[in-house]
This record gives C-alpha cells, sequence and structure tokens, in this order.
C-alpha cells in the first residue's frame, strides 16, 4: 500500500424521515471531493472537503469493499495488520456498512465480506497455518462494550481497553 492511512467518505440516502420533513440534500460527492453548503446560500458557495475517496448515496458496500477492504484483507492474510474504522455521527450509516444488509448480497456488511474473504483465502492455501482470532467492541459515548460477552457476564461493569501480547486487544 502507498499510505498508510487512508480515509474515504460515505453518503447516505436520505432516509423516510428527513423526506417526510421535506429536508433538501446539501451535499455532492464528485470524484475524492465532498461539497456541502448552507441552505440559505444554495450549491453555488459550497465548502469543499477531500479524501482519499467519496462515495456517493447511491454506492454499494460491495464496491466500497472491493476498492478499500479488499487490498487490506489482502495485506493481512500477508502478515501485516489493518483497521477499518467507521466514524460518525449516529444515524450516518455506521453499522449499515459494517453489519449490512440481510438478504441484499450488494449491500452485505464489510464484516461478514473480510470473513468470507479470510476463510476462503485459507481454504485455498496449503503449507500455511494460519490462526484467526475475533473480537468486536464497541465505543459508545465513551464507553466500551464486548459485544461477544453475554450480558450476565457484563454485569453493568464498564469496560477498559488493554493490549497484551498473548490476547491481543481485548475489552
Ligand atoms: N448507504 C445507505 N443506504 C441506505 N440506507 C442506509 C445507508 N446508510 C444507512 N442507511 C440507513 O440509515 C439508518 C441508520 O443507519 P445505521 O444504523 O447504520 O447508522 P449508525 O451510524 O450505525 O447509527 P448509530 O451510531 O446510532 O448506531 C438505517 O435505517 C440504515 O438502514
Amino acid at each position: 500500500m502507498a499510505e498508510n492511512v487512508k480515509v474515504i467518505v460515505r453518503c447516505r440516502p436520505m432516509n423516510k424521515r428527513e423526506i417526510d420533513l421535506n429536508c433538501q440534500c446539501v451535499v455532492s460527492v464528485k470524484n475524492c471531493v465532498v461539497e456541502a453548503w448552507d441552505p440559505h446560500e444554495g450549491p453555488c458557495f459550497p465548502k469543499q472537503f477531500t479524501f482519499d475517496s467519496t462515495y456517493d448515496q447511491d454506492s454499494t458496500t460491495e464496491v466500497i469493499y472491493n476498492d478499500i477492504c479488499y487490498p487490506l484483507v489482502e495485506s493481512v492474510l500477508e502478515g501485516y495488520n489493518a483497521t477499518i474504522f467507521v466514524y460518525g455521527q449516529t444515524g450516518c450509516g455506521k453499522s449499515f456498512t459494517m453489519e449490512g444488509v440481510k438478504d441484499n448480497i450488494a449491500q452485505k456488511g464489510v464484516i461478514s465480506r473480510a470473513f468470507e474473504h479470510i476463510f476462503e483465502a485459507i481454504s485455498v492455501t496449503s503449507g500455511i497455518k494460519y490462526l484467526a482470532l475475533v473480537s468486536y467492541l464497541e465505543i459508545y459515548n465513551e464507553h466500551i462494550r464486548d459485544l461477544l460477552l453475554t450480558s450476565e457476564k457484563l454485569n453493568g461493569t464498564p469496560l477498559t481497553l488493554k493490549e497484551s501480547p498473548c490476547e491481543g486487544v481485548t475489552g
């Protein structure tokens, strides 16, 4: 990979509530630039923000995975570390991108795609022993939750984020 960190933007379509409220779309996504404007001024004087890649309202998780995540997972299979980190305000589409939509192949999430990708690669490789470890953490309102723990085990205690040589990153 040429760069260590890539920042991409995915813009979601307006939801039913926004359409019902007659909200205006005040962003446009073209090439690597997102333009956003004041709804009172219109799109003539937008603010421009440049990213490594941008994906508009019609983009699919399939395309984003192939462009962005596929090369990262390939590098993980070669032994490098990689992180796919989604960030944004509530309702912007983080879960939609990572977990995806059941029964919609084009919108299947990044997590399932990465798992399929890794286990497919392992299944067609001979002579190499792989160890796959998984942790599933959520940071929400400054609190960390281990999404693989059952609710009884959580016991209401907030988790801390730790890294140890044996366990890797754990909550
Ligand atoms: N690209 C998209 N295309 C169509 N619908 C989308 C898209 N992104 C998000 N949505 C829809 O918008 C709603 C909010 O998305 P989502 O739950 O993924 O947001 P979130 O960022 O995970 O929110 P929160 O931080 O509150 O958990 C959902 O109903 C989801 O299906």
